[in-house]
């Protein structure tokens, strides 16, 4: 440490490239919105995946690998999924239900951002394993004045009192007068404010819901509900990066009102100046010029372009999707075609598949991404390293997450990681540890790390797995 690279990131806090400093070099700090698990991840999805695996990448190298913290939670509860779970099974107990979708979409998000050579964070946490904290954080804002309790048309509601914060509107330049005036956000009369948000709200029998007393002057009130999108963000990140952390990350569209949100009730709750000290955020991904969403209907999931012949009629390794992204900055928008996914094959078949030996990276592929993350540049060095013959390759192509490993990580393998680790599990439970242990030391060697546990609840072994460190 103090030897490495002057990092520059731009922040939309400030909306300006500026030094980062740690708040502790020792542990650096990082939260990035995770999914919300009703579907399939689609290539828009994709993108802030790659683009904080790169920059957790590089503070890993920077600060050792043991001193950078990345938390991107799992957003299990939301209405959305509950639209989900009575679509696709009608007539099944909802919560029953809510988990079936949860559960298989979490999973091929894992597989998917695995083929894409991204590292798993070190924590990612369950919003539904978050209750408690965020039950906390409503108190504290109710004890503030922060927040409020009011009768909604679908019951309780305790809001966020957007007035009570003298700055609030501060990331996204938005001004509360200027809401107001607006009348984007529908005026709803049970609301002080129309920019007010929910925190908590009631929930029936058969939703998922949780029991919480709130006390608001004086006064308690049980509410059997379910926490709003932003609180889980505010919750899960003080669990496990503190009142106040170094890089707070998403795509753009989650600057107002998901970032917006968090940093109000964060700050309120806790008192502090910053919530995150860095705001990144990465540019669309786009079809014919409009952002690639669920809502548009213009996406291609990570798993159709990976696994099958949806898009230009050809499946597409992992590797060729991450290089594609890199090709353009961050901050960009990405048109997104198959003559991107075509250069960026041309380019990678053009690279040696040797092994990353150790060596250290190329100083001037550390300098491109210490400079706001320009992967644009570091490709460019990447290739000229390449056609040189230079030693660094294999090390700086690793920085990028473009290793002979991920290049392994076909999508058949990932594919079939399900059942092999099921096949196992039997084993296990037979004692048959010696081809149990064959197994994982035989996927180790493809990059694949299984990692044995137990499940909390039911104390059953299980068994996850993440691509190798
Ligand atoms: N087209 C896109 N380009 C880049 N990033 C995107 C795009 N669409 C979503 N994201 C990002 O993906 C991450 C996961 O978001 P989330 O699961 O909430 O997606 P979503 O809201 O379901 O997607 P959609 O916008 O399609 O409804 C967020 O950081 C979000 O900003
Ligand atoms: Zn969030």
């Amino acid at each position: 440490m103090g030897k490495g690279p002057e990092l520059k990131f731009y922040n939309t806090l400030t909306r300006e490239k500026a030094p980062f400093t740690p708040i502790d070099p020792n542990n650096v700090r990082m939260y990035v919105c995770g999914p919300t698990v009703y579907d399939f991840a689609h290539i828009g999805n994709a993108r802030p995946a790659i683009v904080f695996d790169v920059l957790y990448r590089l503070l890993r190298h920077v600060y050792g690998e043991s001193h950078v913290t990345y938390v991107r939670n799992i957003t299990d509860v939301d209405d959305k999924i509950n639209a989900r779970a009575l679509r696709d099974h009608p007539g099944m107990e909802l919560n029953a239900a809510i988990r079936l979708v949860t559960e298989k979409t979490e999973a091929q998000y894992h597989q998917d951002v695995a083929a894409l050579g991204c590292l798993a964070p070190t924590v990612e946490p369950r919003a539904t394993d978050n209750i408690r904290q965020m039950v906390a954080i409503i108190q504290s804002l109710l004890d503030k004045g922060h927040a409020y309790v009011a009768e909604g048309g679908e019951g309780r509601e305790v809001l966020f009192a957007t007035a009570s914060m003298a700055d609030y509107g501060q990331l996204s330049k938005r001004k509360l007068e200027d809401q107001q005036a607006g009348a984007r956000i529908a005026v709803e009369a049970h609301k002080r404010n129309p920019g007010d948000f929910v925190l908590w709200k009631q929930s029936e029998a058969n939703e998922p819901g949780w029991p919480a007393d709130f006390t608001e002057n004086g006064q308690t009130i049980a509410i059997y509900g379910r926490p709003g999108w932003h609180i889980e963000c505010s919750a899960m990140s003080q669990r496990y990066l503190g009142d106040t952390f170094d890089i707070h990350g998403g795509g753009l569209d989650l600057i107002f009102p998901h970032h917006e949100n968090e940093i109000a009730q964060s700050r309120c709750a806790h008192g502090t100046h910053v919530m995150a000290n860095l705001w990144m955020h990465n540019g669309f991904v786009q079809v014919e010029g409009r952002k690639m969403s669920k809502s548009e209907g213009n996406f291609v999931t990570i798993h159709e372009l990976l696994a099958t012949e949806k898009f230009g009629g050809r499946s597409w390794p992992g590797e060729v999707l991450r290089l594609a992204m890199l090709m353009t900055h961050y901050r960009e928008p990405i048109d997104f075609s198959v003559k991107r996914l075509e250069e960026a094959e041309r380019l990678i078949a053009k690279w040696p598949a040797i092994e990353d030996d150790g060596s250290a990276p190329s100083e001037a592929v550390i300098a491109a991404l210490a400079d706001d993350l320009n992967t644009v540049a570091a490709v460019q060095v990447l290739h000229a390293l390449a056609q040189a013959g230079a030693p660094e390759f294999a090390a700086s192509a690793a920085l990028l997450g473009l290793t002979p490993k991920a290049r392994q990580l076909d999508s058949a393998l990932v594919e079939g990681i399900e059942a092999i680790i099921a096949m196992r599990l039997e084993m296990l439970k037979a004692k048959n540890f010696a081809e149990a242990d064959r197994i994982r030391d035989e996927l180790l060697a493809k990059g694949i790390q299984l990692k044995d546990g137990k499940d909390k609840e039911t104390g059953e072994r299980v068994t996850t797995w993440e691509i190798k460190r």
